[in-house]
């Protein structure tokens, strides 16, 4: 079901649409009228041009959009090195580089929540492929943050398009284009370059938070084909939300003379940079155009599997997709197990044993997964498992016992669960921290799954 609602703020207002043409002003008569950059815009606001895509980019994919703001993000002092790094992800460049190729099965416990850390610098890189500096390839993150960011700071990231999918705890995302309330069972992606501040919300002023998170080095989330399952289905576009405009008045009469100060901070190559502004980057009282920051709700996924036997490969399950140059072929698909009926006659119905030519970050959001073992030591909620290319993985030996002697009759599976998966044609290397430093790496992960895997095997069947 849809995630209910809790104190729906005004300024929660969203505009539906998936890759749609938005345009939206806080103040009537802020966006001009059949004019991107008039000589002198509306109210006395800059125009600015905010690119997602090459300007030449095909009409298909080209990704724009035009904000109209109090003052330009040019307004800004040097960035300099963001000096000690907040953790090892945003280390220097031969650290970063530092990744382990594995070909064994990895299952990490449920990350630590963090007290003293904000959205970012409670962000820990796990896994990834490629490098930003070629825009080509994705990286794989865990997120734990105690604190909201501080009231007057903004972060981008010049690396990646991000996906954000909570696990524990409610998020306010105050965008340069308007706020987002992202909560667990909802997920979001922001933009290169959006500029952003997170919030914890909820009950109690919010907290702790934790979740995932996938960052896109080349490309753009899309929705996945749909084939002959026809115009709808999956994912729909009409239920991805898209934020209004909303605004902060705060500087001074020129960029560098505001009362109050702004840090802002900028991922670029891995690497944090600092400014320190005079006046607020959420200062954009009208937009319009088709490069913007959104959220989507799980619960509105429309889950499609089989009616007679077998089930389809987990591509069915894919919420957003991020192709490669190759049709078919993803640098990252997000792919969830929501839960669903099962009806196949005479089917192994949990997922079958294999060995992928992709590699498969997954992660639980709530509840359980049918081919695995919760409880401590299994695979549960907040933790994560990785199984990189060509690794063989599939249910773990009593999910296969229980499911090969059950009854089958139509089950509800997954009530009250929600796994996910990333799926990337990229080989993945495990960072320092994923591996070492974090400390959750479940030692005898594949001895536990599979060590006890029984020989059925019988010469005849007489
Ligand atoms: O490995 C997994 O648990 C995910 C998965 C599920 C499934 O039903 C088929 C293939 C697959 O990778
Ligand atoms: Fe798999």
């Amino acid at each position: 079901m849809p995630v209910t609602s809790f104190d729906f703020k005004e300024k929660y207002q969203y505009q539906n649409g998936f890759d749609s043409y938005f345009e939206t002003e806080a103040v009537p008569g802020a966006l001009p009228v059949g004019h991107n950059s008039p000589q002198k815009p509306p109210l006395g606001l800059y125009a600015e041009k905010l690119s997602g895509t090459a300007f030449t980019a095909p009409r298909h994919e080209n990704k724009q959009t035009w904000l109209y703001r109090i003052l330009p993000a040019c307004a800004h002092p040097p960035f300099t090195e963001a000096v000690p790094a907040p953790n090892e992800s945003f280390a220097e460049p031969p650290l970063r580089r530092n990744l382990h190729y594995l070909p064994n099965q990895l299952r990490w416990d449920p990350f630590d929540h963090e007290d003293d850390t904000d959205f970012v610098s409670g962000l820990h890189m796990v896994a990834g492929a490629g490098d930003p500096t070629i825009k080509q390839g994705c990286a794989m993150y865990v997120y734990a943050a105690g604190k909201s960011m501080d009231e007057r700071s903004a972060f981008y990231s010049a690396d990646g398009e991000l996906l954000v999918v909570p696990q524990e705890g409610a998020l306010e995302i105050r965008t340069e284009l308007g706020w987002l309330l992202v909560r667990p069972m909802e997920v979001c992606v922001i933009p290169r370059g959006v500029r952003y501040r997170v919030v914890l919300a909820g009950a109690g002023g919010g907290g702790p938070a934790r979740g995932y998170a996938l960052e896109l080095f080349q490309g753009r989330f899309v929705l996945p084909e749909l084939g002959p399952i026809g115009s709808n289905g999956l994912a729909n576009a009409r239920d991805f939300q898209a934020p209004v405009a909303s605004f902060d008045e705060d500087c001074g009469s020129t960029a560098f003379d505001g009362p109050n100060e702004y840090v802002v901070t900028g991922k670029f190559n891995h690497v944090l940079y600092r400014t320190v502004q005079r006046h607020t980057p959420f200062d954009v009282v009208a937009w319009h155009g088709n490069y913007y920051p959104y959220k989507y709700d799980l619960g509105r996924f429309n889950t499609i599997g089989t009616i007679s036997f077998d089930h389809p490969d987990p591509s069915i399950f894919t919420v957003l997709s991020a192709p490669s140059d190759h049709p078919g072929t993803s640098i990252a698909d997000f792919v969830v197990f929501p839960p669903r009926w099962l009806v196949g006659e005479d089917t192994f119905r949990p997922p079958w044993y294999h060995r992928n030519t992709m590699s498969e970050f997954m992660g639980l959001i709530q509840g359980g997964y049918d081919a695995k073992k919760g409880g401590k030591g299994g695979f549960v909620p907040g933790g994560a498992s990785l199984h990189n290319v060509m690794s063989g993985h599939g249910p773990d030996a009593e999910s296969y016992e229980g499911a090969r002697s059950a009854e089958l009759k139509p089950v509800k599976v997954g009530e009250g669960s929600c796994a996910f998966m990333f799926e990337s044609c990229l080989m993945l290397g495990v960072t320092d921290w994923g591996l070492k430093t974090c400390q959750k790496v479940q030692e005898t992960y594949s001895e536990h799954s599979w060590g006890r895997v029984k020989v059925h095997w019988k010469k005849s069947s007489a």
